[in-house]
């Protein structure tokens, strides 16, 4: 929705140079380099909440001290101010205004913290940011900075109330902790959090007042990524919070791609064996696993290209995602799926898994020159055993039976056969 960012510059060079940021971060810029034409631009859209943000030049030829920020503040749009150097006389008036935050157009450094500031706007509102602290006055000016940058921000007053919120919110990402707490101390909810969450699933910030030296030790040996005396700088504060925000999302990304097919966006095998252990630790009596394999798929491949290949791979993914929406669910490589169902009997496995064959048979693939349709062979096993990997096995023979047998077919292992009887037959 939140798709304009509204820039007030000085000067076409740096109005470009700051909407070619805000194009990256794949949001519209709205320039003007004074604030009359800036008025003017704003007017034109349908209100405030159409905005994401404003970047906005602290000195402009009509507004010299500030009063384009007072502009964007006053219309409710969340502003950022840029300033030409670090001034300090210049970076109080910034910041007694209710900016954002503010940045300094004095290297290309700053340039990147503003496209991360510009991404992280829209990411925030959907990151949680738990504080914890009985100091009213610290635990207000916490959450009002983090709700500038859009965060959602739940306030605590104990460890196990945060606990209890942390349970309730997946979406938390950092916790920030005062030392002196009613329940216990700091130290200890950080050390007790670390049993529950590894530093790579959620950042803790401990904060603490006093002259004391130690404490900062103290607090990262219990487990926190990080610590921050108080009272704390503005800007300090605010680079801190994103960097350990970014850093648990960037462990995150890569766990995601280490985990995921990059054609198809499924699931790969090794996370599927994964999912199926860790989830299943114990397998049930009644559960299947399926092996789908493409019928002749080298001759797609060989008569409508290697890209065309792809789109049918996508295609098959993508009806396996919506038929099978509550199933382990995996490309295993090629133009092998398979499907792992922790608690069905084989017979009825086998009826979803024929109704699938018959989708795929009747899908039509648009390619772009020509439409097509193809066909898959799937075997199926659900032997009561607690190894993924036999089970595996089973589906294969079945599988290979199918393809032998003349494709486009669902062949599955004889109903209350032991694991040693089809063992046996491998
Ligand atoms: N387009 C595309 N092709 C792939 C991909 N991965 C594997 N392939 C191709 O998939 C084809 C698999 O061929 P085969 O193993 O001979 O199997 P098939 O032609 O489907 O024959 P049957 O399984 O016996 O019906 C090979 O040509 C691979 O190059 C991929 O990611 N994209």
């Amino acid at each position: 929705m939140q798709q304009h960012v509204l820039i007030l510059e000085n000067g076409e060079g740096n109005l470009e140079l700051i909407a070619k940021l805000v194009r990256r971060a794949g949001l519209t810029p709205v320039g003007a380099t004074s604030l009359t034409e800036g008025k003017a631009r704003f007017s034109q859209k349908d209100a405030p909440e159409t905005f994401l943000c404003a970047i906005v030049a602290y000195s402009l030829p009509d507004a010299r001290k500030g009063e384009a920020i007072d502009f964007t503040v006053k219309s409710f749009i969340p502003t950022i101010a840029t300033t030409e150097s670090l001034d300090s006389a210049i970076r109080d008036k910034v910041l007694e205004r209710d900016v954002v935050d503010y940045i300094p157009k004095e290297n290309s450094q700053n340039y990147d913290y503003l496209n991360r500031l510009i991404g992280r706007l829209e990411k925030n509102k959907s990151t949680g940011v738990i504080v914890v602290s009985t100091n009213r006055v610290l635990r207000t000016k916490t959450v009002s900075l983090l709700q500038r940058h859009n965060f959602i921000a739940f306030e605590c007053l104990t460890a196990t109330d945060a606990m209890q919120c942390l349970s309730e919110h997946n979406n938390v990402r950092l916790v920030i902790t005062d030392n002196t707490l009613p329940d216990m101390t700091g130290t200890h909810f950080v050390s007790s959090l670390r049993k529950a969450f590894s530093k790579e699933q959620l950042a803790i910030m401990g904060v603490a007042g006093g002259k004391g030296m130690l404490m900062s030790a103290h607090f990262i040996k219990s487990g926190a990524n990080d610590f921050l005396r108080v009272p704390y700088c503005h800007e300090e504060f605010l680079c801190r919070v994103m960097q350990n925000v970014e850093y648990i999302e960037s462990v995150e990304e890569i766990r995601r791609v280490a985990n995921t097919d990059y054609l198809t966006g499924l699931p790969n095998r090794r996370h599927f064996f994964y999912m199926v252990t860790v989830q299943h630790q114990k397998l049930l009596e009644n559960h299947a696993l399926a092996l789908i394999d493409l019928d002749f798929f080298k001759s797609i491949n060989d008569t409508h290209g290697h890209d065309a290949g792809d789109i049918v791979l996508k295609a098959i993914a993508a009806l396996i995602e919506f038929y099978f929406p509550d199933e382990i669910i995996s490309r295993f490589g090629g133009e092998e799926f398979c499907i792992y169902m922790p608690s069905i009997t084989l017979e009825n496995a086998c009826k979803r898994l024929e109704d699938f064959r018959k989708v795929v048979e009747a899908e039509v693939i648009q390619l772009p020159k020509t439409d097509i349709k193809v066909t898959c062979s799937i075997g199926v096993s659900g032997t009561h055993t607690q190894r993924v990997d036999k089970l595996l096995s089973l589906a294969d023979k079945q599988l290979y039976a199918a393809k032998h047998d003349g494709r486009n077919q669902v062949k599955c292992e004889a109903p209350g056969a032991s694991y040693q009887e089809q063992a046996s037959l491998l």
